[in-house]
């Protein structure tokens, strides 16, 4: 089980917690997420089916005798919220408590301990929270903050497109994210619309689904994405780095940040309108997707696309140098007055 001949101290602790539902630290929740992907043998015995572990990171959420199992300590009679990546997520409530909050149910052999891992421990406020997560037969379970306002996808669909001040105000929440994430090695992988999730005034926007995190070295030589169990993003936000099979980094995540920026001001996925499947020879192949920005746009805004837009990715902009751009063009814009009233808008 333990390659070297001393246990670490996370083993000690993984042994431990085995088969209980403990209050405990995200770091107790990294370490026991790893377990459940190898654990899941083909076969699933008996004792598996039942088996009930898991670490809970908030007291609002509150195991009993050590177990934290749906229906009879929490329940998801609140009903379907959205779909997320190899999940569906519910509105859940404690029954002890009576705290509400979100449920992501998770298959066990579409579950990815990185979607712990890298979000366990990330405290910002522009990243989804994390409550904690148990496992509970074949299905993982992960906890996270209710955000009433649900997810920019949704607000998309319902208004058609968004006005130029709120797609710039809804990028640069994003960028502050991944400047974050970004900063501790962090690589979302799946950044979209349907990502980024709302408060109840729309007003905050927090990034979400771990799904297609990694954790990138520092040096960067190794990361290769398209190896092992790595799972691609949305297929029309996907970099071209990314479909050549060449080194990835960071910068995935701005081309990504870029295309839904389009998808934000048109009502519609880059490439789609002018191109048939497979997209990823046509994004590896054609020219950035330029041409999809509107011609309303002011040069600012049009200057943020094209940075986060650049084909290479060490001549693309960071983070940290979308963000700032995407401030100025806001100012530019006449800053955030768009109101909510304002109706449907046909997809351009
Ligand atoms: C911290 N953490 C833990 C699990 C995580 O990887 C996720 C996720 C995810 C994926 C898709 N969708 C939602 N989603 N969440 C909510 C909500 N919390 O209220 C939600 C609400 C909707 F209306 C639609 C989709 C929604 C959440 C993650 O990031």
């Amino acid at each position: 089980k333990n390659t070297s001949d001393t246990f670490s101290m996370d083993d000690f602790l993984v042994d431990a917690l085995k088969g209980n539902v403990i209050l405990g630290e995200p770091r107790n929740l990294a370490c026991l997420a790893k377990t459940w992907k190898n654990g899941s043998s083909s076969k699933v015995c008996l004792q598996e089916i039942n088996e009930n572990e898991g670490v809970l990171l908030t007291e609002k959420l509150k195991a009993v005798d050590y177990e934290y199992r749906e229906e009879v300590h929490w329940t998801k009679s609140q009903g379907l919220l959205g779909t997320g990546s190899f999940g569906e997520v519910y509105k859940m409530e404690d029954k002890q408590t009576g705290f509400q909050c979100a449920a992501k149910k998770v298959q066990v052999e579409h579950f990815r301990a990185e979607e712990l891992s890298t979000c366990a421990g990330v405290t910002h406020a522009k990243v989804l929270p994390l409550y904690g997560a148990v496992k509970e037969g074949q299905w993982v379970t992960i906890f996270m903050k209710l955000m009433e306002g649900g997810s920019l996808g949704q607000l998309v669909k319902k208004c058609g497109y968004l006005p130029e001040d709120r797609a710039l105000d809804y990028l640069s929440q994003t960028l502050e994210a991944l400047e974050y994430l970004h900063s501790h090695n962090i690589l979302h992988g799946d950044v979209k619309a349907d990502n980024v999730l709302l408060s109840g005034d729309k007003s905050h926007a927090v990034l979400c689904d771990f799904g297609h995190a990694a954790q990138l070295h520092p040096d960067g030589i190794r990361n290769y994405l398209i190896t092992g169990d790595y799972v691609p993003g949305t297929e029309t936000h996907l970099a071209p780095e990314i479909i050549m099979g060449k080194h990835c980094d960071f910068k995935i995540d701005i081309w990504s940040s870029c295309c839904m920026m389009l998808h934000l001001l048109n009502g519609y996925h880059p490439w789609i309108k002018y191109y048939n499947h497979p997209l990823c020879l046509k994004i590896a192949k054609e020219l950035p997707p330029l041409r999809e920005i509107p011609p309303s746009c002011h040069p600012s805004t049009v200057r943020v696309i094209i940075s986060g837009l650049e084909k290479d990715p060490t001549k693309r902009a960071s983070a940290a140098e979308l963000k700032k751009k995407t401030c100025i063009a806001l100012k530019q814009v006449g800053g955030l007055k768009s109101s909510w009233s304002a109706e449907y808008r046909e997809p351009r």
